[in-house]
């Protein structure tokens, strides 16, 4: 995996904003049978997509990735941890994913994607952001960033003092 240099921190503008871009370009794509939302990144996306494409059934795939003693918060010491699936009845109601729309906040190194692609093979797979490891296994998405760059969710920080980049690079 490759550690993140740089950052990219998306304030809830930003977010809502290219969210809605997503929607633009999935409206287009639909009608979807309903939506199902990768946990947790996944949740504030599929909330504005569901909202703009007038979807009412949302559902979960309640994953996680990277594993907790290694995330620390910090750009740089994130490392994947096994993936899990967090809920027991997968697949019930979606099938093989024919119609059903998956949305998740990015897509990294693309194991979340490819693991939940397996699940809901004939499901269009969308994320906002999207990292080039990953991006081969996403059908739609807004922004691409390097792959050494970590991107900052709004739910994950808040506002504080932060060295000009000339500074940080001497350090
Ligand atoms: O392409 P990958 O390398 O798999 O990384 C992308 C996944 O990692 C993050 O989720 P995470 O499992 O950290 O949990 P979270 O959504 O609860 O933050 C992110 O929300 C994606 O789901
Ligand atoms: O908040 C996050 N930012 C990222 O860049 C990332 N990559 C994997 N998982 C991630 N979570
Ligand atoms: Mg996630």
């Amino acid at each position: 995996m490759v550690s993140p240099q740089k950052t990219f921190p998306v304030s809830w503008e930003e977010l809502h904003r290219t969210a809605k871009a997503l929607a633009w370009r999935l409206i287009a794509l639909g009608p979807f049978k309903g939506i199902v939302a990768i946990t947790r990144g996944g949740l504030v996306p599929a909330a504005i997509i569901a909202r703009e494409l007038d979807v009412r059934l949302i559902d979960t795939v309640c994953m996680s990735s990277y594993s907790e003693e290694d995330s620390g918060g910090t750009a740089g010491v994130h490392r994947p941890g096994d993936l899990q699936l967090l809920k027991g009845d997968a697949g019930k109601i979606w099938g093989d994913g024919t119609g059903w729309l998956i949305i998740d906040d990015l897509v990294d190194t693309g194991r979340t994607a490819k693991y939940v692609r397996e699940m809901l093979p004939k499901a269009h797979f969308a994320t906002v952001y999207a990292k080039p490891a990953g991006r081969p296994l996403v059908d739609t998405f807004v922004t691409e960033v390097s792959q050494d760059t970590w991107i900052y969710f709004p739910w994950d920080i808040e506002p504080q003092f932060i060295q000009p980049i000339a500074k940080q690079q001497r350090s």
